[in-house]
Parts: C-alpha cells; structure tokens; sequence
C-alpha cells in the first residue's frame, strides 16, 4: 500500500513523496556505534518494532520470524549493562510473545502500546488490559462490521486484538484492498474508535494507543538518556515524532527501514540491514 500520514492517530491521507532527510545504511550503522562509545548515552534504550524490521514480511503473520541474526545480537545486547531493550508492535502481546526471541528483562510493548510486558525467565510479567462495558461493547461492534467489510471479498480478512480488530488486506488485488482499506477507515471513524492505518492493515482499537506515546513512557520509566528507535511502518512515524519532540529529555536515535517517506534521521534498507547494523552495536558495546 502507498505511505499514508496520520493526525492524531487516524490516518488521513497519503503521501508518496521521499524521504525528509533520512540517511543511507552506512550513517545509520555509524550513528548506532557511536552511541556505545558515549558513556553520557546510558541508560540506553533500544526499541525496535517487530514485522518489517525484525522479522521480514509474509503474507501470513504466524509465518513471521525474526532473523536468527537479529535474534543473536538482541541476546547479546541484552547482557549489557545500562542498554534496555524493547519490542514496540502493532501485534497483540500473546502473538507478540510467541514470536519474539528476546533475552530475559526486555520489554514487549503490544497493541502499539495498548498492551505491555517484561519477560522473565519463568514468563512474562504482564499487565492486564481493561476494558469497561461500554468498550467491550464497542469491540464487539467493531468485530461485528469488521467482518462485514471482509466478506466476500478474497484476500481480505480480519484479525482480532483484545482492545482492536484489524482488516488486513496484503493477500487481496490491489483494487479490492483499496476498497476494503477505505471502508474500514470509514468504519472507525463511523464508531469513533482510534484508528491507524498501516501496510496493508487497518487497525481500530477501542483504547488510545500509539508507539509515540509507548516509547516516550518507556524512557521516562527508565531514566534513559538516549533512545534507539527502528520501525518500518507509517505507525512508527508516531514513535520517531515523539522521540524528536523529546529531544530536550532524551537523545533519540530513529532509523526508518525500507522505503518510504519518514521523519526519522537515518535509513537501513531492510531487516538484513537492521540485524547487520544490531550485531556492529553489540560489538561496539563489547557484548
Ligand atoms: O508494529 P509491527 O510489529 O510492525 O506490527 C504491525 C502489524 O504486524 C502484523 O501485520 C504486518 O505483518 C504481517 C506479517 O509480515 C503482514 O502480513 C501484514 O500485512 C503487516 O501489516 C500483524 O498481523 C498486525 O496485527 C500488526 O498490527
């Protein structure tokens, strides 16, 4: 699908212009060493979304791993002091859980911030979500007219979250998504539910979430002096604005992955790049 902007979390248009400034992969990997140099840089948190970024895109979510390379600098960075490390994704926690491959003591931030975790070595130490009546209702709803939309239309289904309902539409021809993706947007925006609109999903979710707001709760819970955040989607632009508007508080270090326009400083190609530029960030850090 084409890059779309959002405004305070609902996506309104689309924009396919370049990029704002990001810079190539070098510069990314170059900008991540010299923060493990940089003794005023810890706390150190490192967020990193998951589809896209960690792990390539599939056309079945449940198919999505995250490279064994990525998956061996996490654990190595996970062994240093001062560097926290967190996932920061659209999926729900339990899915979340089961992909992730993280060392003990990350953070699994899930329904882009609806839902949130921290791993230990016998499970995850996991608040609850909570809906009120008029809420769940609202989900129910939500679920009800999503499926709607779904119907008989091939490629076009629908996934549910515990505070949201996604429409998805990667597997769909381009012209049935579009029509699909627009009649879920009017549906959210019908209920008065919080909607983002990402690759070839949209999400409405009852609850008030965005990675901005997640990430920026992570470093003020963490005391961090420098944040690292990575994301390949329009939803990431959330977390890269926030940690821009934060400079006066933390150092933010934001990397977009893939194409597509951004706000984020740097650039890495793909996941291959990102696990690349993760394992030069272990080494520099002597992990
Ligand atoms: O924030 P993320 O970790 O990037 O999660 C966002 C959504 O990820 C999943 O959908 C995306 O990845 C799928 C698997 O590669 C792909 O099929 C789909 O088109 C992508 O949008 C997940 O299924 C969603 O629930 C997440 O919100």
């Amino acid at each position: 699908m084409a890059e779309t902007g959002t405004t305070t979390g609902v996506t309104t248009g689309t924009t396919t212009g370049p990029s704002t400034g990001a810079t190539a992969d070098a510069a990314a990997v170059a900008a991540l060493t010299a923060l493990a140099g940089d003794a005023d840089a810890r706390p150190l948190l490192v967020a990193l979304d998951f589809d896209g970024v960690l792990a390539p895109l599939q056309d079945d979510p449940s198919a999505s791993r995250a490279l064994p390379a990525s998956v061996a600098a996490l654990a190595r960075l996970g062994q240093v002091r001062g560097v926290h490390l967190a996932l920061v994704s659209g999926r729900a926690m339990a899915d979340l859980q089961a992909l992730a491959e993280v060392p003990v003591g990350t953070v699994l931030v899930g329904s882009h911030g609806s839902e949130r975790a921290r791993t230990t070595s016998f499970g995850l130490d996991r608040a609850v979500v909570r809906l009120t009546d008029v809420q769940q209702d609202a989900l129910a709803d939500l679920g009800a007219q999503a499926a709607a939309v779904a119907r008989g239309r091939d490629g076009v289904w629908v996934e549910t979250k515990p505070a949201a309902v996604v429409v998805h539409t990667r597997l769909a021809p381009r012209e049935v998504a579009a029509v699909a993706e627009g009649e879920a947007l009017d549906l959210g925006a019908r209920l008065g539910v919080h909607v983002l609109h990402g690759k070839d999903v949209v999400e409405m979710s009852v609850l008030d979430a965005d990675k901005g707001k997640a990430v920026l709760a992570l470093v003020r819970e963490l005391g961090a002096r420098a944040a690292v955040y990575a994301g390949d989607d329009v939803t990431d632009e959330n977390a890269f604005r926030a940690l821009a508007g934060a400079a006066d508080e933390v150092r933010g270090l934001t990397v977009k992955v893939g194409p597509g326009s951004t706000v984020a400083a740097h650039r890495l190609a793909d996941p291959e790049a990102v696990a690349t530029a993760l394992t030069a960030l272990a080494d520099a850090l002597g992990a």
